[in-house]
């Protein structure tokens, strides 16, 4: 059985080192595939692009503005029944890039969206939330979810849409204040509060990410745009109420 990860950057490589970490089966080994050099978990065997589209189990780590081109060029080569998931932070155009390359009857293709990352998963990873999306009508999209709960993840299964909407307004959100913070050019302070803390630690996680990341999550989740409108919105009414109080004056 292998399992293999297509892409080696910041998240492959954690999803890699994850994988190895908690086994599949007993007879299970992960390889890792990436274009650049980068450094390769414990565990994980570098091998070429061909060797890793032979995988069992293919899990896409790539850029989400990556991933259409990616699939174009490889998909022909990825093993005939082979199960595919990609790991995107947005659903709704990945579910359709895999739709339109892949065909559902062939492959046993599932949408994902692990909740965490190197940063937040630096103390284990029981608990936290895996967002799955059923894509074919595939009974070994059991063996994938069970794997999921059985190593302590939070699998939360929902269509790529509602996926999307409700990320929009936490972690696309999050990453839209996080970025306009540090252009603020926040920095430690001595009288530090501790909310003043949380908000520099939400500075650091979504800085650490790639800059890809920030504009990929911005432009390819569909609601994201109507977010930042509605947040725009709240930060005028605020200021609105502020200006009312000093004409009180
Ligand atoms: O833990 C980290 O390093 C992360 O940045 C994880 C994080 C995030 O917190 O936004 C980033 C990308 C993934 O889509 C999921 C979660």
């Amino acid at each position: 059985m292998q399992i293999g990860v297509y892409g080696l950057g910041r998240f492959g490589s954690f999803w890699a080192s994850m994988l190895a970490r908690h086994p599949f089966s007993s007879d299970a080994k992960v390889v890792g595939y990436s274009r650049s050099n980068h450094k390769l978990p414990f565990g994980v065997e570098a091998v070429s692009e061909d060797e890793v589209l032979s995988s069992d189990i293919l899990f896409f780590c790539v850029a989400i503005s990556s991933f259409e081109d990616v699939l174009k060029r490889v998909s022909s080569r990825i093993k005939k029944g082979a199960i595919v998931l990609d790991t995107c932070s947005v659903k709704t155009y990945p579910t359709m890039w895999m739709q339109n390359n892949l065909n559902k009857d062939e492959y046993c293709l599932i949408a994902s969206h692990p909740m965490f990352g190197p940063d937040s998963a630096k103390n284990g990873i029981k608990g936290l939330p895996i967002v799955l999306c059923k894509i074919s009508e595939d009974e070994r999209y059991t063996l994938i979810k069970d794997y999921f709960v059985r190593i302590g993840l939070d699998v939360l299964e929902m269509t790529p849409r509602h996926h999307d909407k409700e990320a929009a307004y936490s972690q696309g959100v999050t990453h839209f204040v996080g970025r306009t913070l540090s252009e603020l050019g926040m920095c430690p302070t001595p009288i530090a509060t501790q909310g003043y803390k949380s908000l520099m630690t939400i500075v650091e996680q979504t800085c650490n990410d790639p800059i890809t990341l920030f504009y990929d999550l911005q432009k390819y989740n569909p609601y994201a745009k109507e977010m930042r409108l509605s947040l725009q919105v709240a930060i005028e009414k605020v200021l609105n109420t502020l200006a009312e109080q000093e004409g009180d004056h």
